[in-house]
């Protein structure tokens, strides 16, 4: 089949690169000329594993370009693959998806199955479909298909060859559009769950709010587990043996982030207010992910009662290992948090960088010995594997102090005390 696929973000990218390793022959579109002349470079501007090979391998197929002109004439399905960041109020901003709308709605010429895989709030499809019809495209030429995605960043070319699910939207009475969605995915092996576009999008935002609950829920439990000594990892190791709980997604640490779960469950929050709906438990959920980084800060503080003079190697930036993403990362927030201290931070991560305006004592490092040598303490923000697998004796010989302070409750408290280190966590025992 050919398929235009508008954005070449993360989710973009490896739709373009799945659905080419597929056999379609795909174009992918961003207005970002800056990263379109880097991907006809064979450069990928993002940081995803496996993603260039991907693309790489399917260049024959598979091309990069800033405008529709050139392809959206010959491309029988459409992927719209946009950002959809918050407004000021937290409720999605739209606006690139309908500046889409409007370069989409001069260019169609023959029928196209357009697909929203863009995290939407629900109606936004069927006020697509309206407004693609209010512009004066014929409806004999088009439908609308809502096609939510769930991939995890950091493992996004795995996520979508071994989906768990495929969700499809459709609009009622379309009796066209599943067959060209199930051609598009032939290949890969999902069940596919059927709904209207308002279901599909709904089970998205429900999907990302309860991932993003069992996280704060956990939280919160890391929090009563602090006051009787107990250690949050074995709570969760115990609980998640139940079927019904699950052992994924109970990791307390410094909170959720990402470009998505923060976004997606204020969205859903504003979308339950729109309706005079309360929704309690999403707002608990942001408030205990808001202030999960002041426990840790108070936590330091008890430690070091005087910042000043001191020297805090910080490892991790992005929002989660195995990428460079820091959108709304809790590590990024705890440095700036910290920098506001009289102290000087080195922080380092494997692929993330902190941008400008950057707090003057906040030093980046090039590499994780640079950044804890002399370290007074060792705080672990990101729970990259490189930093789960530290050579402790090395790591001891190179600080001058002997904390290791692991806000992701990642690491082998044993492991580390072994060596004169001590470890400290919150809920840890
Ligand atoms: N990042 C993730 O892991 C996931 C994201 N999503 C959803 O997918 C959507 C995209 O997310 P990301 O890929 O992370 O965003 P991103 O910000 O990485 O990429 C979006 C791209 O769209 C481009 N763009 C914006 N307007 C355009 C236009 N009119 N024409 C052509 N290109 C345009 C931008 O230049 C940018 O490169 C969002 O709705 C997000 O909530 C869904 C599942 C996973
Ligand atoms: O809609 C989206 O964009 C995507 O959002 C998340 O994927 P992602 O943001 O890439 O990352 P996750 O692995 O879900 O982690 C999100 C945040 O939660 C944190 N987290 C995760 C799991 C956990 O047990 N504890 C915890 O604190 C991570 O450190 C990270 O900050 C979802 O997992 C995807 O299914 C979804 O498609």
């Amino acid at each position: 089949m050919n398929i235009c696929v508008i954005g070449a973000g993360y989710v973009g990218l490896t739709t373009a690169a799945v659905l080419a390793e597929l056999g379609h022959e795909v174009n992918c579109i961003d207005k970002d000329k800056q990263k379109i002349e880097m991907l006809n470079n064979s450069e990928v501007p993002i940081y995803e594993p496996g993603l260039k090979e991907f693309i790489d391998k399917n260049y024959n197929h598979l091309t990069f370009t800033d405008s529709l002109d050139d392809y959206i004439k010959r491309a029988s399905v459409v992927f719209i693959c946009v950002g959809t960041p918050s407004s000021e109020d937290g409720s999605t901003d739209l606006s690139y998806i309908d500046s889409v709308i409007d370069e989409l709605s001069s260019r169609i010429n023959s029928y196209k199955t357009i697909v929203t895989k863009s995290t939407v709030p629900p109606g936004t499809n069927e006020w697509i479909y309206n407004q693609l019809l209010e512009k004066g495209v014929s409806p004999e030429l088009f439908n609308i298909v809502s096609n939510p995605e769930f991939l995890r960043e950091g493992s996004a070319i795995h996520d979508m060859f071994h989906a768990d699910k495929i969700v499809v939207g459709l609009r009622s009475g379309d009796h066209r559009s599943l067959a060209v969605i199930q051609e598009v995915y032939t290949g890969i092996n999902a069940p596919y769950v059927i709904t209207s576009l308002n279901g599909a999008e709904m089970m998205k935002y429900a999907a990302n709010a309860f991932l993003a609950t069992k996280i704060s829920f956990m939280n919160e439990i890391a929090r009563i587990c602090e006051a009787f000594q107990v250690d949050v990892n074995d709570v969760a190791k115990g609980i998640g043996l139940d079927p019904r709980i699950g052992p994924h997604f109970l990791q307390a640490g410094l909170g959720y982030g990402g470009s998505c779960f923060p976004k997606d469950v204020k969205s859903l929050e504003r979308t339950a207010l729109s309706k005079n709906i309360q929704p309690h438990i999403l707002q608990a959920v942001q408030t205990v992910n808001e202030t999960q980084i002041d426990i840790y800060l108070e936590k330091l503080k008890t430690l070091f009662p005087d910042f000043t003079h001191l020297k805090i190697a910080v490892l991790g930036i992005a929002f989660k290992p195995n990428t460079d993403d820091t959108r709304y990362s809790p590590a990024e927030r705890f440095i700036r948090c910290l920098s506001q201290f009289d102290c000087e931070i080195h922080t380092y991560d494997p692929q993330a960088k902190l941008q400008n305006p950057l707090p003057a004592n906040v030093i980046q490092k090039d590499s994780i010995t640079s950044a804890i040598r002399d370290a007074d303490c060792v705080i672990i923000a990101t729970d990259w594997n490189e930093f789960k697998q530290l050579d402790w004796p090395e790591v001891r010989q190179l600080m001058k102090g002997t904390i290791i302070f692991d806000t992701r409750n990642c690491l082998d408290r044993n492991k580390i005390e072994q060596y004169g280190l001590h470890y400290v966590g919150v809920g840890r025992g």
